[in-house]
């Protein structure tokens, strides 16, 4: 009779799978036991690299962490872009196809929007047609003629047949933006959101997009390339590129309309401050080989699902001496829904950078029309600053988008009109910007003590200025990781 463990053995399907043939030859055998030693031997160079790195990570110093918060569209992942630009130039630029995509949607989603408007237009202007008609069986000056609109219809200037003629032969540009979108999501995050994605892109950073995207690009391209540029197939005839050079006149006849101009204007709505902004630039990103440059890749928009770490390199000439730090700079999503993912990653954090775009004091929150945008900045400035967990950790402040302040400013827009404790104070960016930095200081002197409190004027999409900011930070987060490890030791 077999013994229990003998049993199992033999009835043990791993072992019978693995089991030599019963009716195997000598050299079969020689074979099989070579290749079962190389094998092994792989399998063992593996093992002794992993130890090895595991020695290597114990005895280099600790990375050092920094996290990029703030809500969303406030600059983080622009912010991240200035940080590959200035360490991982390479690797930046190899992804320059990607971006072209990225870019691509956003031009047709900018012409998507005017072209909403101007069938809004249009059906309130058919509307006041309708309801000021007078029914076949009434006389047009009869006392019970129907009364004029109601007020609450917009006065919009006329939307011609030309216009309406342009809007339809624009109609190709939204089969290019689905087809765009299929080949930047991930299929993971297609069936999910695809129609909350023709209204805005969202990338989940863990979710291989950039993967999904190189599947696509041409096959025709040369592979080994670093650059992905190289990978487009220029001569496509079904590249997305294409139907937006062969539209190219027609948007810009569009976007040059004095009628739609005032359209806009009547509706406050400036797509030159939206993000992701290229129609003054449409001769050259709809040319036929456009390749974004630096600049265009910066103004690109892509909102953030998850949280995505990215490594470099820092060299800082602290003391006079060059060190090379390893860092780690972690990007999140900042919508409304994704905060909840932020704390998980405060314990830890050498540094947080919080980006508050204080040119949106005239905005709401696209997740909530109820809140201020720069109301919420600062409500989650004093979550940030008062959290117990970030009690030691450098908190730096980037006061943003200080550009589209200041043309805000200069158009006549008013602080105060938004931000009733600014009263009458000047309309300037000097005097606004001051002031909104003081209110961010002193939230952060009730909140958290006196704690340093760092503080920028940035316009991230300005690659030069950011640069020499990001210079600064870095060597003002290398010198306080020296002192706290000084003290640790
Ligand atoms: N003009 C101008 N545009 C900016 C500035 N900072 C960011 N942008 C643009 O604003 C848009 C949003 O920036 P992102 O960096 O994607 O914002 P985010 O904080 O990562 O947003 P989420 O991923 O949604 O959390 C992009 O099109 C940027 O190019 C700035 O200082 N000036
Ligand atoms: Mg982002």
């Amino acid at each position: 009779m077999k013994s229990r463990r003998q049993r199992t053995n033999d009835d043990d399907p791993l072992t019978q799978a693995i089991a030599p043939p019963t009716n195997e030859s000598q050299h079969q055998r020689e074979l099989r036991m070579r290749a079962e030693q190389e094998a092994q031997r792989i399998s063992d160079a593996i093992d002794d690299e992993l130890n090895r790195q595991r020695i290597a990570d114990k005895r280099s110093p600790k990375p050092i962490k920094i996290l990029l918060l703030g809500q969303s569209e406030s600059g983080k992942s622009t912010t991240l872009k200035n940080f590959q630009i200035m360490h991982s130039p390479k690797a930046f630029r190899a992804e320059k196809a990607y971006w072209r995509g990225v870019i691509q949607i956003n031009i047709v989603q900018s012409i998507h929007a005017i072209l909403d408007l101007i069938s809004r237009a249009h059906a309130a202007s058919h509307s006041i047609i309708t309801a000021c008609q007078p029914s076949s069986s009434q006389h047009p000056f009869s006392p019970s003629a129907p009364s004029p609109p109601p007020s609450t219809v917009k006065d919009y200037p006329t939307i011609t047949a030309e216009h309406l003629k342009l809007k339809m032969r624009l109609a190709p540009l939204f089969q290019v933006e689905a087809a765009l979108i299929r080949k930047i999501l991930p299929p993971s995050q297609l069936g999910l959101s695809d129609t909350a994605a023709l209204h805005e892109v969202c990338i989940n950073p863990n979710a291989g997009w950039k993967g999904a995207f190189n599947r696509l690009l041409s096959s025709a391209g040369n592979r080994e390339s670093c650059d992905s540029v190289d990978m487009i197939d220029w001569a496509d005839p079904d590249d997305p590129g294409v139907i937006l050079h062969a539209c190219a006149e027609d948007m810009k006849r569009l976007w040059m309309d004095p009628i739609i101009k005032r359209l806009m204007e009547a509706e406050k709505m400036r797509p030159e401050e939206m993000a992701g902004f290229y129609l003054d630039d449409l001769d050259r990103v709809t040319s036929p080989r456009y390749v974004p440059t630096d600049d265009d890749v910066l103004r690109a928009r892509i909102k953030t699902l998850g949280v995505s770490e990215h490594r470099f390199v820092v060299r800082s000439g602290l003391l006079g001496t060059a060190m090379s730090h390893d860092w780690r700079v972690f990007d999140v999503g900042g919508h409304r829904s994704l905060i909840a993912a932020w704390a998980p990653y405060f314990d830890d954090m050498n540094a947080i950078i919080f980006l508050a775009p204080i040119s949106c004091f005239d905005q709401v929150l696209q997740e909530d029309p109820s809140v201020n945008r720069l109301a919420d900045s600062f409500l989650l400035w004093k979550t940030i600053v008062s959290h117990p967990l970030l009690k030691k950790t450098d908190l730096v402040l980037f006061l943003n988008k200080c550009d589209i302040l200041r043309s805000k400013l200069e158009s006549g827009i008013r602080l105060g009109d938004y931000i009733t404790s600014y009263g009458n104070r000047p309309n300037d960016f000097e005097s606004a910007s001051m002031y909104l930095k003081k209110k961010f200081a002193a939230l952060m002197k009730e909140h958290s003590g006196d704690r340093p409190f760092y503080c920028h004027f940035t316009s991230v999409t300005d690659m030069k200025s950011t640069a020499l900011i990001l210079q600064n930070v870095q060597d003002v987060i290398v010198r306080d990781n020296l002192k706290r490890s000084a003290l640790m030791g």
